[in-house]
């Protein structure tokens, strides 16, 4: 499976709409690529809290219709990182609004959603303005190549949004659910990259999957950005990383690879539950 990681820059004066469109070319751009996959809240700006409300849309608005259309041009699942999302039901808590992680198909279809479960902010920013997600999700993606000895030629991808890494309970719940790789956009600080790059290899070997983890880059409302995109594989290895800067890591993954790795060194089968 060809993996393309878009690790987007952006800075406060790129009006929504450009961005929209330049994310789009960008995406159609992977040729050859079977994923792509974007960093969370890149059209409404990961930490620009003032701006969430305006920049709200459901997953039928532009962002989606642009990614949509981009991923029936190439051909490829698309992640399409994470929009603040307004649904016409009000939620939990009254507030309406989600961070909300979308995945296209290579037909362009909607093939799955994922609210953001864990909040970031310590009572500021999403606690204050959002809904936290209930559901934790994992979607089957079908193997571009042949499948493997049992048959099957589908993958299992867990959804997981930034702050939710801190939280590798989320991450077993998507392994008992079969989950082989691990989705993760983001728009983690600079300031904290270290442990960034730290908890993406714990999930990944705690786990034996692979991480495919898709940072933000430059600064935006006046944070900056840790860039340090990674995949990782089933045993830890990190297979590409990104700089500070915009990059597209693109690079080839055996999934058959996980199963290897559970088979050879099969500590999930020790947990005592
Ligand atoms: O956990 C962190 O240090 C960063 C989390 C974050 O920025 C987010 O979830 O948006």
């Amino acid at each position: 499976m060809r993996v393309a990681v878009i690790q987007l820059a952006y800075t406060d004066s790129e009006p929504m709409a450009e961005r929209i469109h330049r994310v789009a070319s960008l995406v159609e751009s992977q040729e050859g690529a079977d994923l792509v996959v974007l960093p969370e809240l890149w059209s409404a700006g990961g930490f620009d809290y003032p701006a969430w409300p305006d920049k709200a849309q459901d997953v039928e608005g532009p962002v989606a219709q642009a990614l949509s259309e981009a991923a029936a041009n190439l051909g490829a699942y698309v992640h399409a990182g994470s929009i603040i999302e307004k649904s016409g039901e009000p939620g939990a808590e009254g507030r309406g609004l989600w961070n909300t992680s979308m995945v296209f198909d290579p037909d362009g279809e909607l093939v799955g959603t994922y609210r953001k479960i864990h909040r970031f902010g310590f009572g500021n920013g999403e606690p204050k303005l959002l809904e936290a997600g209930e559901d934790v999700v994992v979607l089957d993606f079908d193997e571009p190549s042949s499948g493997d000895e049992s048959g099957s030629n589908s993958v299992k991808v867990g959804l997981a949004t930034c702050y939710d890494l801190r939280f590798p309970e989320l991450f077993r719940k998507q392994v008992d659910e079969g989950a082989e790789i691990f989705v993760i956009p983001a728009a983690w600080p600079a300031a904290r990259i270290a442990a960034w790059r730290t908890l993406l290899q714990a999930r990944a070997i705690e786990n034996q999957v692979f991480v495919i983890a898709c940072n933000t880059a430059g600064t935006h409302a006046k944070t900056e950005m840790g860039g340090n995109s990674a995949v990782i594989s089933p045993s830890g290895e990190v297979l590409a990383e990104a700089g500070r800067g915009e990059r597209v890591l693109t690079l080839d993954i055996d999934v058959d690879e996980v199963r290897a790795a559970r088979e050879s060194f099969p500590v999930l089968s020790d947990r005592r539950l």
